[in-house]
């Protein structure tokens, strides 16, 4: 299995480095012309990408080898070439400690669910890590993992800005608590972590500290759910969560979802993004750990995402839950190269052709 995901990766990133000499050369040459010609009052846009090899959300081993699987199917080239102007600041892969305090909460409080220290010691450094990537970047990318790391993403953001909205994408609700979820995978509970109606039941966990800020239940927005534990229904009903599961979705359909989510976000608010790939359906997103039919088609994606970035607000994003190790060496590519589009779309590509960089005298003078 090992033999043919590491075969995948070089089929695919032998693709993209012959793509990509020739790539270069042209973004280059037409990144010089662009910063001729860029003016002063235009920001930069600059984005730190942080890979989060964690894979102990759950119980299937090779989400861990994303990150490094999407920059060898040149995750760089694909934002770079999506949007000539932006900057993109690699920070490589989160490492983390767990210490002894993590493991005596985990013990004593903590012991039903899976990894419950590793989960903490590495959600505290990505909190770190999203701090230090918002002071020296507009934006920033954290590539999963599985779903867990939502939380230190969102907390870490939640921290440099207050003021957040976020859109959880996913066929799943991830707001399970711990005596609440029926697998013990703490991929299935992040969301929990960051509402203040629910945190109180992690009493233990030591959140004033490590995460201070809450995301108020009114700048939440899922879309694309579909496998809803009973006891999650249960909850995002009682606390009052705006929720557009497949079936409303299939509906009103996505031009309205769209509309009523960023109806409901705050305007002034930047916008956290996480998308978790199970949200696309199986047939574009095989290689992942809980894959559900009925999902998103890959256009859907693209249209949801698109219109987030119009705003001009989306500041954070996560892409987790693809495993490598899941599928066929098709499914694989199939499934990468899903999340590349998702990506491509969030950072700056535009379907209807983007001319905004282009040299006006080549019509001749009008
Ligand atoms: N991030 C994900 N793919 N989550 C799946 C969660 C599935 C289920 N609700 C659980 O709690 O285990
Ligand atoms: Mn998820
Ligand atoms: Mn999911």
């Amino acid at each position: 299995m090992w033999l043919l995901s590491s075969s995948v990766a070089s089929s695919v990133a032998y693709k993209s480095y012959k793509n990509m000499w020739w790539s270069r050369k042209l973004a280059s040459r037409c990144l010089r012309l662009h910063r001729a010609k860029s003016t002063a009052s235009e920001p930069e846009q600059t984005l730190g990408i942080i890979g989060v090899p964690f894979a102990k959300g759950q119980g299937k081993q090779g989400v861990e080898l994303a990150p490094d699987l999407l920059r060898q199917s040149s995750l760089r080239q694909v934002l770079q070439s999506s949007h000539d102007g932006l900057v993109i600041r690699d920070y490589g892969n989160l490492q983390y400690s767990v210490d002894e305090s993590l493991l005596q909460q985990q013990r004593v409080h903590y012991h039903h669910i899976r990894n419950y220290a590793d989960f903490m010691a590495c959600n505290r450094a990505l909190i770190e890590q999203v701090k230090e990537m918002l002071k020296e970047n507009s934006q920033f990318l954290a590539i999963g993992g599985d779903h867990a790391i939502g939380f230190g993403s969102v907390a870490g953001h939640l921290q440099h800005t207050p003021d957040l909205s976020l859109v959880w994408i996913d066929a799943h609700a991830d707001i399970n608590l711990h005596s609440t979820s029926q697998s013990g995978n703490i991929h299935g509970m992040p969301v929990s972590f960051l509402l203040e109606q629910l945190r109180t039941t992690w009493q233990h966990a030591g959140l004033q500290d490590i995460a201070p800020n809450c995301l108020p239940k009114d700048q939440l927005v899922y879309i694309g759910l579909r496998d809803i534990d009973p006891y999650e229904a249960f909850i995002l009903n009682k606390v009052g969560i705006r929720y557009y599961a497949m079936d409303t979705i299939d509906r009103v359909g996505v031009p309205k979802i769209i509309e009523m989510t960023l109806d409901a976000l705050n305007p002034q608010n930047k916008i956290h993004v996480s998308f978790d790939i199970d949200a696309l359906d199986s047939n574009v997103a095989p290689s992942t750990g809980t894959a559900v039919r009925g999902g998103l088609t890959l256009r859907e994606g693209i249209s949801i995402v698109e219109a987030l970035r119009d705003t001009k607000r989306v500041q954070g994003v996560d892409l987790v839950e693809i495993n490598p190790k899941l599928g066929s060496e098709r499914d694989v590519r199939t499934t990468v190269e899903s999340g590349l589009e998702i990506l491509k779309s969030m950072f700056g590509y535009r379907r209807s052709g983007n001319w905004s960089n282009i040299d006006t005298g080549i019509l001749g003078s009008d």
